[in-house]
């Protein structure tokens, strides 16, 4: 006799497969999954406990049953109510079926990503169910079933299957109003301008904001602790006590006012803080200076340490960091278990090309794609919803697993399942593992689809087989993934498949909350000739509904349209359900997330932003930084095949003998190219240049002013400064081949400018200068800069703070100084001071 698989059982008993798992278990008959087969006398045992559990309830059974027709299209909400009522049931020992279910080895449930065990029993009673019917109503005859002495139903007629399963679309659509939005809906007002969080929004504040209000408090004890210590280091403890000690005895005296809290920033001045508390800056900086701060009235103090100046003066402080719309609208809500409703799984179909994924999707959705694609490659990707036992499914048509990847990598997770094609004449091939590790990286379950049974060189077994050494093991031999045979072109098996990414769907319990505003992913996009940016989207939580306004990576839409997968206009778009949105800005990219906000202007506003962000990192991150250190590298990586520089000399002389000698260094793997060439300093804009086409400079006899010598280590811009012609031309030389091994590095100590020069008979001339950053020391090399441009190299005589001399002379201060063997120098010049520093090796 042919052995029977639970899921056949149990829709031969009108059984959820899950449930009749359940009481299979309850009967000791342990199972791993739905497709597990039973033996004969099990089933009779199952049929016979059946039997006897309707026995014992058949007189008000009966009386269930025979109405059921009427039952099943008029009051399914009765009856899944009395479903629930069963489950509920307290004598049902739950704890034994969880420990059953996850003592048992691998099975299906096992690959359903990780939640809590012991959550998925326990919820399940507590499921609401789609809102088919007001709650109030539906409680209200589910009381009258009560009344009345229905007992609860045992069984369920696939209608009433049908009941439990989640509304049309269209049908959430039309209970709602059409006009007004419901309230929940609705995304709450927030001022424009990015702004401290309202005094209205601390009741509901976020996450993050408990955290850094945790934080912040937990910092204040830190900081008056450590205050604490010091004041009774300094003996003022007793005073601050007392003070405190006094303020509580004489409570009435203090001023009403003190009693509400003081809003403040991360910052504060002085002044700001005592206006708050009306207490003069006089006080504020008394408390401050006994706390041990010494502030001036203008200083800014930061929120911890005000926070304790101001609860000395008792009051009570809340700190408002700011927090922008972006922040604000990208954060998801926490939904109520209770406004979780099922959606339909979304279902991604990858496997090696040619395997035949485009003509499965085909033949699942009764199109036919493949026919109009040019030479038969899948070009784009779509998504769309096919129905099977009146439960929709999602597919997403990637072109392979690369797709997949990259939108996870743009933090996109769409796809509940992986169906892997795999041909059954071809077998397992390298895109197949491809997409077996990508699926796995992503933690997806995996349906393998046997693709091509009906060719005659199929084989099946060879690719079961196969997949083993994958650790993908088909149920019947003992594994835990379930391998459908198909075929894309006789339509064999498509059932089946569908019907097992039904059962995973089950297993997984997918959930989402329609009554919010939606949050989905950019499925596809493109600049449509006619109809402007159009893109795909998912939406994965919420309802997308006409004239929502969206933020989507960069761009921003006000949604003019939708379209569901057919081509219909449709006015929301529930969790799980494609739709084509017309209305954006710009065409956004494939995975993309999308947040709905309360009006365009905000909308506009995250965009604009984020798009200014972006370029800016792009700015920075667009190409590796060249820099003749590492240049030998990157010509290797094939980073770089044109080294580009740009040459800042003394005299147009230099600059021009440098450039035809470093061009002369071209090879053919690596082309100098010489992109601009100058007299004088090296500036900013020699530095942006540089930054902007990834060029190193080289500056002969020249320095770089103090901007682009700021601007330049921000950038990241590689500066080479020369002397000598032949050594620059050396450096290059090396740096291109591999061998350039700097030994030292110059580091820069200081500036200072000569004010004023004197002559002294015998001592040469004496410059009194002014040291405008960094400092000179006694022992430093120097260069005389005159115009940017060095004039001279060498070492200091004598350096003097008014008659003594001195080591080092810092920022802020005068000295007077002399240069061993020059006596050229002249008011306005720049004295740099440099040293040499050792630069530390790497071991190859
Ligand atoms: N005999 C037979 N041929 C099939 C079956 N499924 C697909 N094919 C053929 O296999 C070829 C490749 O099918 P596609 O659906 O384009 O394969 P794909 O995996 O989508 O390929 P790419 O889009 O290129 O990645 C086509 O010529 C199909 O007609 C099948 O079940 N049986």
């Amino acid at each position: 006799m042919v052995k029977k698989r639970v899921h056949e059982l149990a829709k031969e008993l009108d059984l959820e497969s899950k449930e009749l798992i359940q009481k299979l278990g309850d009967m000791g008959i342990s199972v791993k999954s739905p497709l597990s087969t039973l033996q004969d006398e099990e089933v009779e045992r199952v049929m016979a406990e059946l039997k006897d559990t309707n026995e014992k309830t058949s007189p008000s059974q009966a009386r269930v049953t025979a109405p059921q027709a009427q039952v099943k299209t008029d009051k399914p909400r009765e009856v899944k109510n009395n479903i629930n009522q069963r489950k509920r049931s307290p004598e049902r020992p739950r704890h034994h079926h969880d420990s059953r279910r996850y003592d048992r080895g691998p099975g299906l449930v096992d690959r359903v990503p990780a939640r809590p065990p012991d959550r998925r029993f326990q919820e399940r009673p507590l499921k609401v169910e789609p809102p088919q019917l007001p709650r109030v109503q539906a409680q209200q005859q589910a009381q009258q079933m009560v009344n009345k002495g229905q007992p609860p139903a045992t069984r369920r007629t696939p209608n009433e299957r049908k009941a439990q399963v989640s509304p049309a679309p269209a049908e959430i659509s039309s209970r709602q109003p059409a006009k007004a939005r419901p309230e929940h809906l609705k995304v709450p007002k927030v001022p424009q301008e990015v702004k401290a969080v309202s005094e209205k929004v601390r009741s509901d504040k976020t996450r993050g904001e408990k955290k850094q209000d945790r934080e912040h408090t937990a910092r204040v004890r830190d900081r008056k602790e450590l205050l604490h210590e010091t004041l009774a280091d300094r003996k003022l403890r007793p005073l601050a006590s007392q003070k405190k000690k006094a303020a509580s005895e004489e409570p009435e005296t203090k001023p009403a006012v003190e009693k509400k809290p003081i809003v403040i920033g991360e910052f504060i001045t002085v002044k700001e803080l005592a206006e708050k508390m009306k207490k003069s800056p006089a006080e504020v900086i008394k408390k401050l200076m006994m706390l041990g701060v010494m502030a001036t009235i203008n200083q800014e103090i930061d929120a911890d340490t005000a926070t304790i100046v101001a609860q000395e003066f008792g009051f009570e402080v809340e700190v408002k960091v700011e927090q922008d719309a972006e922040t604000l609208y990208m954060q998801e809500p926490e939904d109520d278990p209770a406004d979780l409703q099922p959606r339909p799984c979304v279902v991604t179909v990858m496997g090696h090309v040619d395997h035949g994924k485009t003509s499965l999707l085909d033949a699942i959705r009764e199109t036919n794609v493949t026919a109009t694609e040019a030479g038969g490659i899948t070009q784009h990707i779509g998504a769309y919803q096919v129905e099977h036992n009146n439960k929709k499914i999602t597919f997403l048509d990637t072109p392979g697993h690369e797709a997949f990847t990259a939108m996870r990598a743009r933090g996109a997770k769409v796809t509940d399942i992986a169906i892997l094609v795999v041909a059954a004449d071809d077998g397992v091939m390298p895109q197949t593992v491809e997409a077996i590790n990508h699926a796995k990286a992503a933690g997806v379950p995996i349906i393998v689809a046997i693709n091509k049974i009906d060719r005659p060189d199929a084989n099946p077994e060879r690719v079961k087989q196969q997949l083993t050494e994958y650790g993908l093991v088909a149920e019947e031999w003992g594994g835990d993934t379930i391998m459908v045979p198909v075929s894309a072109k006789t339509r064999q098996g498509l059932e089946d498949l569908l019907e097992m990414i039904l059962l995973v769907a089950e297993m997984l319990e997918l959930k989402a909350n329609p009554n919010r505003p939606a949050r989905g992913t950019v499925i596809e996009a493109e600049l449509d000739k006619g109809r402007g940016p159009v893109a795909t989207v998912l939406v994965q939580n919420g309802t997308l509904s006409v004239g929502d306004n969206l933020v989507a990576g960069t761009t921003w839409a006000r949604v003019r349209a939708m379209m569901d997968y057919k081509g219909r206009r449709v006015k929301k778009a529930t969790p799980s359900m494609p739709v084509e949105v017309l209305g954006f800005s710009e065409v956004p990219y494939a995975g993309d997330q999308f947040f709905v906000v309360p009006d365009e202007k905000t909308a506009r506003q995250i965009a604009e932003k984020r798009a200014s962000r972006k370029r800016e990192e792009e700015f920075r991150a667009a190409m590796p930084r060249v820099s003749l250190e590492d240049l030998f590298n990157q010509i290797q990586e094939g980073q770089i095949k044109e080294l580009r520089v740009i040459i800042k000399a003394d005299v147009q002389g230099s600059a021009e003998a440098l450039k035809q000698a470093l061009e002369r260094l071209s090879t053919d793997e690596v082309k100098v190219n010489i992109i601009h060439q100058g007299v004088g300093a090296i500036n900013e804009s020699d530095i942006m240049l540089a930054s902007a086409s990834n060029a190193i400079i080289i500056g002969f006899n020249v320095r770089p002013d103090v901007n682009a010598r700021r601007v330049g280590e921000k950038e990241k811009v590689d500066i080479r400064l020369y002397r000598v012609i032949y050594d620059a031309i050396e450096d290059v030389k090396k740096a291109m081949s591999g061998l350039l091994e700097p030994e030292y590095r110059e580091v820069i100590l200081g500036r200072a400018e000569v004010r004023k020069t004197f002559k002294i008979s015998k001592v040469g001339t004496i410059a009194g200068c002014y040291v405008t950053d960094g400092k000179i020391t006694r022992d430093a090399g120097i260069r005389v800069i005159r115009d940017g441009v060095v004039v001279y190299e060498g070492r200091l005589e004598s350096l003097k703070r008014f008659k003594d001399d001195v080591r080092e002379v810092m920022q802020g201060y005068e000295c007077g100084l002399a240069i061993e063997k020059y006596n050229e120098i002249k008011e306005g010049d720049i004295i740099e001071a440099f040293t040499m520093e050792a630069v530390k090796r790497e071991l190859a």
